[in-house]
Protein backbone atom coordinates (compact mmCIF):
# COMPACT_ATOMS: atom_id res chain seq x y z
CA UNK A 1 0.00 0.00 0.00
CA UNK A 2 1.44 3.39 -0.93
CA UNK A 3 0.20 5.12 2.22
CA UNK A 4 2.54 2.92 4.54
CA UNK A 5 5.11 4.77 6.36
CA UNK A 6 8.48 3.63 5.06
CA UNK A 7 10.82 6.77 6.32
CA UNK A 8 12.06 6.91 10.11
CA UNK A 9 11.84 10.84 9.95
CA UNK A 10 8.72 10.73 8.29
CA UNK A 11 7.00 8.02 10.93
CA UNK A 12 8.37 10.74 14.12
CA UNK A 13 6.44 13.80 12.58
CA UNK A 14 3.14 11.57 11.52
CA UNK A 15 3.56 9.74 15.12
CA UNK A 16 3.82 13.36 16.89
CA UNK A 17 0.22 14.65 14.79
CA UNK A 18 -1.63 11.73 15.65
CA UNK A 19 -0.67 11.91 19.20
CA UNK A 20 -1.68 15.60 19.31
CA UNK A 21 -5.30 15.14 16.96
CA UNK A 22 -5.41 12.28 19.47
CA UNK A 23 -5.05 14.61 22.61
CA UNK A 24 -6.38 17.62 21.21
CA UNK A 25 -9.83 18.13 23.00
CA UNK A 26 -7.99 18.03 26.70
CA UNK A 27 -8.52 21.40 28.79
CA UNK A 28 -4.66 21.72 29.04
CA UNK A 29 -4.16 21.58 25.63
CA UNK A 30 -6.37 23.99 24.24
CA UNK A 31 -5.24 26.03 27.25
CA UNK A 32 -1.56 25.69 25.56
CA UNK A 33 -0.63 29.29 24.17
CA UNK A 34 -1.89 30.76 27.34
CA UNK A 35 0.67 28.83 30.01
CA UNK A 36 3.22 30.57 31.81
CA UNK A 37 6.98 29.94 31.72
CA UNK A 38 6.12 29.02 35.58
CA UNK A 39 3.24 26.51 34.99
CA UNK A 40 5.53 25.06 32.12
CA UNK A 41 8.19 24.19 34.66
CA UNK A 42 6.15 23.41 37.98
CA UNK A 43 4.23 20.63 35.76
CA UNK A 44 7.34 19.30 34.58
CA UNK A 45 8.84 19.74 38.25
CA UNK A 46 5.82 17.47 39.32
CA UNK A 47 6.56 15.12 36.80
CA UNK A 48 9.52 14.13 37.27
CA UNK A 49 8.73 13.58 41.45
CA UNK A 50 5.66 11.44 40.08
CA UNK A 51 8.28 8.97 37.82
CA UNK A 52 11.22 9.29 40.78
CA UNK A 53 7.89 8.44 43.37
CA UNK A 54 6.89 5.44 41.06
CA UNK A 55 9.66 4.35 41.71
CA UNK A 56 11.16 4.61 44.85
CA UNK A 57 7.51 4.61 46.90
CA UNK A 58 5.27 2.42 44.79
CA UNK A 59 7.50 -0.17 43.88
CA UNK A 60 9.26 -0.74 47.74
CA UNK A 61 7.67 -3.52 49.47
CA UNK A 62 5.80 -2.75 52.79
CA UNK A 63 4.78 -5.25 55.72
CA UNK A 64 1.10 -4.47 55.87
CA UNK A 65 0.69 -3.48 52.25
CA UNK A 66 1.89 -6.43 49.81
CA UNK A 67 0.99 -4.94 46.50
CA UNK A 68 1.06 -0.99 46.38
CA UNK A 69 1.02 1.05 42.65
CA UNK A 70 -0.06 4.15 41.97
CA UNK A 71 -3.65 4.83 42.32
CA UNK A 72 -4.26 1.93 44.27
CA UNK A 73 -7.04 1.26 46.62
CA UNK A 74 -7.52 3.87 48.72
CA UNK A 75 -8.08 2.81 52.03
CA UNK A 76 -5.09 0.61 51.67
CA UNK A 77 -3.03 2.52 50.17
CA UNK A 78 -3.63 5.93 52.50
CA UNK A 79 -0.72 5.23 54.70
CA UNK A 80 1.65 5.79 51.60
CA UNK A 81 -0.08 8.25 50.30
CA UNK A 82 0.11 10.66 52.59
CA UNK A 83 4.32 10.32 52.95
CA UNK A 84 4.37 11.30 49.04
CA UNK A 85 5.87 14.60 48.06
CA UNK A 86 3.28 14.95 45.57
CA UNK A 87 0.49 14.42 48.21
CA UNK A 88 2.58 17.10 50.07
CA UNK A 89 2.82 19.38 47.05
CA UNK A 90 -1.00 18.95 46.37
CA UNK A 91 -2.36 20.04 50.08
CA UNK A 92 -0.96 23.26 49.03
CA UNK A 93 -2.56 23.74 45.22
CA UNK A 94 -5.89 25.78 44.97
CA UNK A 95 -8.33 23.25 44.26
CA UNK A 96 -11.35 26.25 42.78
CA UNK A 97 -15.03 25.05 44.01
CA UNK A 98 -15.92 21.55 46.02
CA UNK A 99 -19.21 20.98 44.13
CA UNK A 100 -20.38 17.59 44.67
CA UNK A 101 -20.03 16.70 48.50
CA UNK A 102 -23.25 15.31 50.98
CA UNK A 103 -22.63 17.54 53.81
CA UNK A 104 -23.49 15.20 56.60
CA UNK A 105 -20.35 13.61 55.36
CA UNK A 106 -18.04 15.94 55.45
CA UNK A 107 -16.57 15.90 58.67
CA UNK A 108 -14.04 14.28 60.12
CA UNK A 109 -15.82 11.65 61.97
CA UNK A 110 -13.25 12.01 65.32
CA UNK A 111 -14.05 15.59 65.38
CA UNK A 112 -17.72 14.69 65.01
CA UNK A 113 -18.03 11.94 67.36
CA UNK A 114 -15.81 14.21 69.69
CA UNK A 115 -18.69 16.94 69.12
CA UNK A 116 -21.14 14.07 71.03
CA UNK A 117 -18.98 13.47 73.72
CA UNK A 118 -18.87 17.50 74.82
CA UNK A 119 -22.75 17.71 74.62
CA UNK A 120 -24.76 16.15 78.16
CA UNK A 121 -27.68 16.05 76.42
CA UNK A 122 -26.52 13.25 73.70
CA UNK A 123 -27.73 10.37 74.52
CA UNK A 124 -27.26 6.38 72.25
CA UNK A 125 -29.71 3.57 72.04
CA UNK A 126 -28.76 -0.28 70.12
CA UNK A 127 -31.65 -2.20 69.10
CA UNK A 128 -29.94 -5.27 71.49
CA UNK A 129 -27.06 -5.49 74.21
CA UNK A 130 -23.69 -5.74 72.61
CA UNK A 131 -21.64 -8.60 72.89
CA UNK A 132 -18.48 -9.94 71.28
CA UNK A 133 -20.70 -11.37 68.53
CA UNK A 134 -23.35 -8.14 68.12
CA UNK A 135 -20.57 -5.82 68.37
CA UNK A 136 -19.94 -5.84 64.43
CA UNK A 137 -23.59 -6.20 63.56
CA UNK A 138 -25.34 -3.46 66.31
CA UNK A 139 -25.60 0.08 64.79
CA UNK A 140 -25.95 3.00 67.80
CA UNK A 141 -28.45 5.41 67.28
CA UNK A 142 -27.79 8.95 68.67
CA UNK A 143 -30.02 11.46 69.95
CA UNK A 144 -30.08 14.54 72.38
CA UNK A 145 -32.66 14.04 74.49
CA UNK A 146 -34.70 17.29 76.98
CA UNK A 147 -33.21 17.40 80.56
CA UNK A 148 -36.39 15.43 81.90
CA UNK A 149 -35.23 12.64 79.50
CA UNK A 150 -31.63 12.39 79.96
CA UNK A 151 -30.83 8.83 81.99
CA UNK A 152 -27.13 8.05 83.43
CA UNK A 153 -29.32 5.36 85.21
CA UNK A 154 -30.07 3.05 82.16
CA UNK A 155 -28.17 -0.45 82.13
CA UNK A 156 -25.06 -0.76 80.23
CA UNK A 157 -25.18 -1.21 76.20
CA UNK A 158 -23.05 -4.28 76.82
CA UNK A 159 -25.02 -5.62 79.98
CA UNK A 160 -26.89 -8.66 79.47
CA UNK A 161 -30.28 -7.28 80.85
CA UNK A 162 -30.04 -3.99 78.78
CA UNK A 163 -33.32 -2.87 77.17
CA UNK A 164 -33.10 -2.47 73.62
CA UNK A 165 -33.83 1.04 72.49
CA UNK A 166 -33.06 2.14 75.87
CA UNK A 167 -31.12 5.85 75.91
CA UNK A 168 -28.53 5.88 78.10
CA UNK A 169 -26.46 9.13 77.82
CA UNK A 170 -23.17 9.26 75.24
CA UNK A 171 -20.83 9.20 77.71
CA UNK A 172 -22.11 6.58 80.61
CA UNK A 173 -22.54 4.36 78.07
CA UNK A 174 -18.74 5.03 76.78
CA UNK A 175 -17.93 4.65 80.63
CA UNK A 176 -19.74 1.68 81.16
CA UNK A 177 -18.39 -0.21 78.08
CA UNK A 178 -17.52 -3.40 78.50
CA UNK A 179 -13.24 -4.24 79.50
CA UNK A 180 -14.19 -7.26 77.43
CA UNK A 181 -14.88 -4.96 74.61
CA UNK A 182 -11.70 -2.98 75.06
CA UNK A 183 -13.92 -0.65 77.48
CA UNK A 184 -13.93 3.40 77.00
CA UNK A 185 -11.20 2.69 73.72
CA UNK A 186 -13.32 -0.32 72.84
CA UNK A 187 -16.79 1.82 72.65
CA UNK A 188 -14.78 4.83 70.50
CA UNK A 189 -13.32 2.30 67.84
CA UNK A 190 -16.53 0.57 67.71
CA UNK A 191 -18.82 4.03 67.40
CA UNK A 192 -15.92 5.41 64.95
CA UNK A 193 -16.35 2.04 63.11
CA UNK A 194 -19.67 3.18 62.73
CA UNK A 195 -18.71 6.11 61.10
CA UNK A 196 -16.65 5.09 58.54
CA UNK A 197 -15.95 2.01 55.80
CA UNK A 198 -12.73 0.12 56.47
CA UNK A 199 -10.36 -1.44 54.17
CA UNK A 200 -11.68 -4.74 55.31
CA UNK A 201 -15.21 -4.06 54.83
CA UNK A 202 -14.49 -2.19 51.41
CA UNK A 203 -12.02 -5.00 49.94
CA UNK A 204 -13.13 -7.83 51.92
CA UNK A 205 -16.52 -8.46 53.54
CA UNK A 206 -18.56 -5.98 51.24
CA UNK A 207 -16.53 -6.11 47.97
CA UNK A 208 -19.53 -5.47 45.86
CA UNK A 209 -21.46 -2.76 44.87
CA UNK A 210 -24.60 -3.89 46.73
CA UNK A 211 -22.88 -5.00 50.12
CA UNK A 212 -21.04 -2.08 50.23
CA UNK A 213 -24.05 0.34 50.00
CA UNK A 214 -25.81 -1.29 52.70
CA UNK A 215 -22.85 -0.59 54.91
CA UNK A 216 -22.11 3.14 53.33
CA UNK A 217 -25.69 3.91 53.59
CA UNK A 218 -25.79 3.14 57.55
CA UNK A 219 -22.98 5.58 58.33
CA UNK A 220 -25.38 8.12 57.57
CA UNK A 221 -28.05 7.00 60.40
CA UNK A 222 -25.50 6.92 63.09
CA UNK A 223 -23.97 10.18 61.85
CA UNK A 224 -27.14 11.96 61.56
CA UNK A 225 -28.42 11.52 65.09
CA UNK A 226 -25.35 13.40 66.19
CA UNK A 227 -25.35 16.28 63.50
CA UNK A 228 -29.02 16.78 63.60
CA UNK A 229 -28.56 18.53 66.97
CA UNK A 230 -28.31 22.63 66.72
CA UNK A 231 -25.16 22.87 68.67
CA UNK A 232 -23.48 20.37 67.16
CA UNK A 233 -24.52 21.02 63.99
CA UNK A 234 -23.19 24.67 64.51
CA UNK A 235 -19.79 23.78 64.74
CA UNK A 236 -20.42 21.16 62.03
CA UNK A 237 -20.58 23.64 59.35
CA UNK A 238 -17.92 25.76 60.79
CA UNK A 239 -15.39 22.73 60.98
CA UNK A 240 -16.37 21.58 57.20
CA UNK A 241 -16.02 25.42 55.78
CA UNK A 242 -12.37 25.84 57.81
CA UNK A 243 -11.39 22.23 57.25
CA UNK A 244 -12.28 23.03 53.00
CA UNK A 245 -10.65 26.39 53.45
CA UNK A 246 -7.71 24.74 54.88
CA UNK A 247 -7.52 22.69 51.79
CA UNK A 248 -7.56 24.87 49.24
CA UNK A 249 -10.82 25.07 48.30
CA UNK A 250 -11.96 28.35 47.44
CA UNK A 251 -16.10 27.65 47.59
CA UNK A 252 -18.13 24.71 48.02
CA UNK A 253 -21.69 23.76 47.09
CA UNK A 254 -22.88 21.23 49.68
CA UNK A 255 -25.79 18.43 49.17
CA UNK A 256 -27.37 19.11 52.17
CA UNK A 257 -30.35 16.20 53.27
CA UNK A 258 -33.76 17.38 53.77
CA UNK A 259 -35.43 14.86 53.60
CA UNK A 260 -35.55 14.80 57.84
CA UNK A 261 -37.87 17.73 58.28
CA UNK A 262 -36.74 19.11 61.59
CA UNK A 263 -34.02 18.92 63.63
CA UNK A 264 -33.33 18.96 67.20
CA UNK A 265 -32.71 22.36 69.18
CA UNK A 266 -30.18 22.72 72.13
CA UNK A 267 -32.88 22.35 74.99
CA UNK A 268 -33.69 18.73 73.06
CA UNK A 269 -37.01 19.42 71.18
CA UNK A 270 -37.29 18.67 68.03
CA UNK A 271 -38.57 21.48 66.20
CA UNK A 272 -35.88 23.32 64.27
CA UNK A 273 -37.39 23.66 60.35
CA UNK A 274 -34.99 24.21 57.68
CA UNK A 275 -35.56 27.46 57.82
CA UNK A 276 -33.62 27.77 60.54
CA UNK A 277 -30.96 25.35 59.32
CA UNK A 278 -30.50 28.04 56.54
CA UNK A 279 -29.91 30.72 59.15
CA UNK A 280 -27.77 29.10 60.91
CA UNK A 281 -25.67 28.23 57.39
CA UNK A 282 -25.75 31.67 56.87
CA UNK A 283 -24.72 32.83 60.08
CA UNK A 284 -21.38 30.44 60.03
CA UNK A 285 -20.55 32.12 56.19
CA UNK A 286 -20.94 35.37 57.12
CA UNK A 287 -18.97 34.96 60.37
CA UNK A 288 -15.93 33.17 58.58
CA UNK A 289 -16.12 35.76 55.93
CA UNK A 290 -15.51 38.63 58.47
CA UNK A 291 -12.50 36.52 60.44
CA UNK A 292 -10.79 35.92 57.16
CA UNK A 293 -10.64 39.33 56.26
CA UNK A 294 -9.65 40.27 59.68
CA UNK A 295 -7.05 38.23 59.45
CA UNK A 296 -6.18 38.91 56.13
CA UNK A 297 -6.93 36.36 54.27
CA UNK A 298 -10.24 36.89 52.25
CA UNK A 299 -8.51 35.77 49.05
CA UNK A 300 -8.99 32.37 50.24
CA UNK A 301 -12.22 32.23 50.27
CA UNK A 302 -15.62 33.69 48.83
CA UNK A 303 -18.50 31.41 50.10
CA UNK A 304 -21.38 28.71 49.82
CA UNK A 305 -24.49 27.58 48.22
CA UNK A 306 -26.94 24.53 48.93
CA UNK A 307 -27.78 21.94 46.92
CA UNK A 308 -31.31 20.96 48.39
CA UNK A 309 -31.82 16.88 48.39
CA UNK A 310 -34.38 14.96 49.56
CA UNK A 311 -34.54 11.11 49.07
CA UNK A 312 -35.12 8.60 46.28
CA UNK A 313 -36.85 6.01 48.13
CA UNK A 314 -39.75 9.03 48.56
CA UNK A 315 -43.46 8.46 46.66
CA UNK A 316 -43.52 10.55 43.89
CA UNK A 317 -46.67 12.41 45.49
CA UNK A 318 -44.46 13.11 48.81
CA UNK A 319 -42.09 15.22 46.47
CA UNK A 320 -44.65 18.01 46.69
CA UNK A 321 -43.96 18.92 50.42
CA UNK A 322 -39.52 19.05 49.40
CA UNK A 323 -40.79 21.60 46.14
CA UNK A 324 -42.75 24.00 48.34
CA UNK A 325 -40.16 24.13 51.35
CA UNK A 326 -37.54 24.49 48.26
CA UNK A 327 -39.46 27.44 46.90
CA UNK A 328 -40.30 28.99 50.17
CA UNK A 329 -36.16 28.49 51.54
CA UNK A 330 -35.16 29.99 48.05
CA UNK A 331 -37.59 33.14 48.15
CA UNK A 332 -36.44 33.65 51.63
CA UNK A 333 -32.55 32.77 50.58
CA UNK A 334 -32.23 33.50 46.78
CA UNK A 335 -28.19 33.65 47.48
CA UNK A 336 -27.76 30.20 49.24
CA UNK A 337 -30.52 27.95 47.60
CA UNK A 338 -28.47 26.82 44.20
CA UNK A 339 -30.38 23.84 42.75
CA UNK A 340 -32.43 20.61 43.97
CA UNK A 341 -31.23 17.20 43.50
CA UNK A 342 -32.48 13.84 44.60
CA UNK A 343 -29.87 11.16 45.87
CA UNK A 344 -29.54 7.47 47.24
CA UNK A 345 -28.19 4.11 45.44
CA UNK A 346 -29.54 4.73 41.87
CA UNK A 347 -28.85 0.68 41.42
CA UNK A 348 -31.61 -0.03 44.46
CA UNK A 349 -34.19 3.50 44.52
CA UNK A 350 -36.46 4.54 41.89
CA UNK A 351 -35.10 6.39 39.21
CA UNK A 352 -35.28 9.60 37.29
CA UNK A 353 -37.66 8.58 35.24
CA UNK A 354 -40.19 7.71 38.18
CA UNK A 355 -40.48 11.10 38.80
CA UNK A 356 -40.80 12.84 35.42
CA UNK A 357 -44.05 13.93 35.51
CA UNK A 358 -43.69 15.69 39.31
CA UNK A 359 -40.37 17.00 38.05
CA UNK A 360 -41.74 18.95 35.13
CA UNK A 361 -44.54 20.01 37.36
CA UNK A 362 -41.97 21.46 40.07
CA UNK A 363 -40.43 23.95 36.77
CA UNK A 364 -44.29 25.11 36.52
CA UNK A 365 -44.36 25.30 40.33
CA UNK A 366 -41.32 27.74 40.08
CA UNK A 367 -42.10 29.83 37.45
CA UNK A 368 -45.46 30.57 39.44
CA UNK A 369 -43.26 31.44 42.35
CA UNK A 370 -40.69 33.61 40.27
CA UNK A 371 -37.93 31.46 41.31
CA UNK A 372 -35.80 29.18 39.32
CA UNK A 373 -34.47 26.50 41.07
CA UNK A 374 -31.72 24.14 38.48
CA UNK A 375 -31.47 20.32 38.22
CA UNK A 376 -28.30 19.34 39.40
CA UNK A 377 -28.91 15.66 39.19
CA UNK A 378 -27.10 12.70 40.37
CA UNK A 379 -27.17 10.15 37.26
CA UNK A 380 -25.35 7.31 36.04
CA UNK A 381 -23.30 6.26 39.12
CA UNK A 382 -23.17 2.29 38.26
CA UNK A 383 -21.51 -0.27 36.69
CA UNK A 384 -24.96 -1.02 34.48
CA UNK A 385 -25.13 -0.93 31.33
CA UNK A 386 -28.70 0.27 30.07
CA UNK A 387 -29.89 -0.47 34.04
CA UNK A 388 -32.24 1.85 35.81
CA UNK A 389 -29.13 3.99 36.78
CA UNK A 390 -27.33 4.22 33.58
CA UNK A 391 -30.90 5.22 32.38
CA UNK A 392 -31.11 8.05 34.86
CA UNK A 393 -28.40 9.91 32.43
CA UNK A 394 -30.85 10.24 29.97
CA UNK A 395 -33.50 11.51 32.05
CA UNK A 396 -31.01 13.63 33.91
CA UNK A 397 -29.57 14.81 30.50
CA UNK A 398 -33.47 15.69 29.00
CA UNK A 399 -34.52 17.68 32.41
CA UNK A 400 -31.64 20.19 31.77
CA UNK A 401 -29.44 19.50 34.63
CA UNK A 402 -26.69 21.66 35.03
CA UNK A 403 -24.00 19.25 35.58
CA UNK A 404 -24.44 15.35 36.35
CA UNK A 405 -23.32 14.11 39.58
CA UNK A 406 -20.66 11.27 38.99
CA UNK A 407 -22.01 10.25 35.80
CA UNK A 408 -19.73 7.12 35.74
CA UNK A 409 -21.57 5.26 32.83
CA UNK A 410 -21.68 7.79 30.48
CA UNK A 411 -18.60 7.20 28.63
CA UNK A 412 -20.93 4.02 27.57
CA UNK A 413 -22.96 6.58 25.30
CA UNK A 414 -21.36 8.35 23.03
CA UNK A 415 -24.06 10.72 22.34
CA UNK A 416 -24.54 11.89 25.33
CA UNK A 417 -20.82 12.62 25.48
CA UNK A 418 -21.61 14.89 22.87
CA UNK A 419 -24.34 16.54 24.50
CA UNK A 420 -22.49 17.24 27.51
CA UNK A 421 -19.96 18.95 25.33
CA UNK A 422 -22.16 20.90 23.09
CA UNK A 423 -24.40 21.92 26.17
CA UNK A 424 -21.20 22.70 28.74
CA UNK A 425 -22.68 20.12 31.37
CA UNK A 426 -19.67 19.32 33.59
CA UNK A 427 -19.23 15.81 34.98
CA UNK A 428 -18.87 16.13 39.44
CA UNK A 429 -16.44 13.31 39.55
CA UNK A 430 -15.80 11.17 42.13
CA UNK A 431 -12.48 9.15 41.99
CA UNK A 432 -12.13 7.84 45.55
CA UNK A 433 -16.00 7.71 46.27
CA UNK A 434 -16.08 5.58 43.07
CA UNK A 435 -13.46 3.26 44.21
CA UNK A 436 -14.68 2.58 47.43
CA UNK A 437 -18.31 2.30 46.26
CA UNK A 438 -16.60 -0.34 44.00
CA UNK A 439 -17.41 0.75 40.29
CA UNK A 440 -13.70 0.51 40.01
CA UNK A 441 -10.91 -1.53 41.66
CA UNK A 442 -8.36 1.13 41.54
CA UNK A 443 -7.82 4.66 40.23
CA UNK A 444 -6.29 3.33 36.76
CA UNK A 445 -9.30 1.72 35.55
CA UNK A 446 -11.75 4.70 36.37
CA UNK A 447 -12.61 6.09 32.92
CA UNK A 448 -12.06 9.71 34.02
CA UNK A 449 -9.40 10.20 30.95
CA UNK A 450 -12.15 8.91 28.65
CA UNK A 451 -13.63 11.57 29.77
CA UNK A 452 -10.71 14.28 29.90
CA UNK A 453 -9.73 13.17 26.17
CA UNK A 454 -13.26 14.11 24.93
CA UNK A 455 -13.26 17.17 26.44
CA UNK A 456 -15.82 16.69 28.99
CA UNK A 457 -15.59 19.53 31.76
CA UNK A 458 -15.15 17.75 34.78
CA UNK A 459 -15.03 18.66 38.62
CA UNK A 460 -12.89 16.39 40.84
CA UNK A 461 -14.92 16.15 43.79
CA UNK A 462 -15.20 14.15 47.25
CA UNK A 463 -18.54 13.47 47.67
CA UNK A 464 -18.37 11.79 51.31
CA UNK A 465 -15.01 12.49 52.61
CA UNK A 466 -15.98 11.49 56.42
CA UNK A 467 -16.82 7.96 55.43
CA UNK A 468 -13.97 7.33 53.38
CA UNK A 469 -11.36 9.42 55.18
CA UNK A 470 -10.54 11.26 51.65
CA UNK A 471 -10.67 14.65 53.61
CA UNK A 472 -10.50 18.05 51.43
CA UNK A 473 -9.90 17.04 47.67
CA UNK A 474 -6.04 16.48 47.85
CA UNK A 475 -6.76 13.15 47.82
CA UNK A 476 -8.78 12.77 45.16
CA UNK A 477 -6.40 15.06 42.66
CA UNK A 478 -3.53 13.24 44.07
CA UNK A 479 -5.10 9.72 42.89
CA UNK A 480 -6.03 11.35 39.37
CA UNK A 481 -2.78 12.37 38.97
CA UNK A 482 -0.20 9.27 40.12
CA UNK A 483 -2.61 7.18 37.68
CA UNK A 484 -1.43 8.82 34.06
CA UNK A 485 1.17 10.00 32.45
CA UNK A 486 -0.88 12.52 30.17
CA UNK A 487 -2.04 14.28 33.25
CA UNK A 488 -0.39 16.39 34.81
CA UNK A 489 -0.37 20.17 37.14
CA UNK A 490 -1.51 22.11 34.57
CA UNK A 491 -4.68 19.81 33.73
CA UNK A 492 -5.30 19.23 37.62
CA UNK A 493 -4.95 23.66 37.91
CA UNK A 494 -7.75 23.12 34.54
CA UNK A 495 -9.98 20.99 36.06
CA UNK A 496 -9.72 23.38 39.80
CA UNK A 497 -10.69 26.77 36.99
CA UNK A 498 -13.35 24.02 35.51
CA UNK A 499 -15.40 23.91 39.00
CA UNK A 500 -15.50 27.45 39.74
CA UNK A 501 -16.54 28.18 36.17
CA UNK A 502 -19.33 25.43 36.86
CA UNK A 503 -20.83 26.34 39.67
CA UNK A 504 -23.55 28.48 40.77
CA UNK A 505 -21.89 31.19 42.06
CA UNK A 506 -23.63 34.22 39.65
CA UNK A 507 -21.47 35.58 36.92
CA UNK A 508 -19.98 38.56 39.17
CA UNK A 509 -19.22 36.07 41.94
CA UNK A 510 -17.86 33.69 39.79
CA UNK A 511 -15.42 36.49 38.35
CA UNK A 512 -14.20 37.43 41.59
CA UNK A 513 -13.65 34.00 42.64
CA UNK A 514 -11.34 33.12 39.69
CA UNK A 515 -9.09 35.65 39.80
CA UNK A 516 -8.70 35.05 43.31
CA UNK A 517 -7.80 31.78 42.36
CA UNK A 518 -5.23 32.60 39.56
CA UNK A 519 -3.54 34.92 42.46
CA UNK A 520 -3.40 31.50 44.81
CA UNK A 521 -2.60 29.50 42.11
CA UNK A 522 -0.04 32.14 40.88
CA UNK A 523 1.69 31.89 44.58
CA UNK A 524 0.83 27.66 44.66
CA UNK A 525 3.11 27.12 41.34
CA UNK A 526 5.94 29.66 42.68
CA UNK A 527 6.64 27.45 46.11
CA UNK A 528 6.07 24.22 43.60
CA UNK A 529 9.02 25.52 41.68
CA UNK A 530 10.66 26.54 44.62
CA UNK A 531 11.23 23.56 46.00
CA UNK A 532 13.75 22.30 42.89
O1 LIG B 1 -22.54 9.07 45.94
C1 LIG B 1 -23.72 9.14 46.33
N1 LIG B 1 -24.74 8.88 45.46
C2 LIG B 1 -26.04 8.94 45.83
N2 LIG B 1 -26.42 9.24 47.07
C3 LIG B 1 -25.46 9.50 47.96
C4 LIG B 1 -24.10 9.47 47.65
N3 LIG B 1 -23.41 9.81 48.76
C5 LIG B 1 -24.32 10.03 49.72
N4 LIG B 1 -25.54 9.83 49.25
C6 LIG B 1 -26.79 9.89 49.98
O2 LIG B 1 -26.96 11.17 50.49
C7 LIG B 1 -27.62 11.09 51.74
C8 LIG B 1 -26.82 11.88 52.73
O3 LIG B 1 -26.95 13.22 52.52
C9 LIG B 1 -27.68 9.64 52.12
O4 LIG B 1 -29.00 9.19 51.92
C10 LIG B 1 -26.76 8.97 51.16
O5 LIG B 1 -27.20 7.68 50.80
Amino acid sequence: MSSLITELAEYQVKRKELISRDRSLRLDVLDQDNLSTLEIQADHLIRSIRATEAESVWSADYPSIPHPFPGMEFLTGRSIIVQTEIYKILCKMPKGALLHAHLDATVNASFLYDLGLQEPSMHVQVPKAINAQTLNAVLPKFKALPAELHNNEALSLTSPSYVPDSWLSLTQAREQFDSELGGPDGFDQWVLGCLTINPAEAYGTHNTVTKIWQKFVSTFRVADGLIQYTPIFTKYIREFIRSSIEDGILYVEPRVNFWIKTMVNADGVENVTHRELLMIFESILEETIVDLKARGREDEFVGAKIIYTTIRFLEPDELDWYFEDCIALKKEFPHLIAGFDLVGDENVLYPLSHYTEKLLNFRHMQKDAGVDIPFILHAGETLGDGSKADMNLYDAILLGTKRIGHGFSLVKHPELMNICKEKNIALEVCPISNEILRLTSSMPMHPLPILLNHGIPVALCSDDPSVFGNMGLSFDFFQVLVSSDVTGLIQLGAMAKDSIKHSMLESDQKAVALEKWHKQWQKFLEYVVSRA
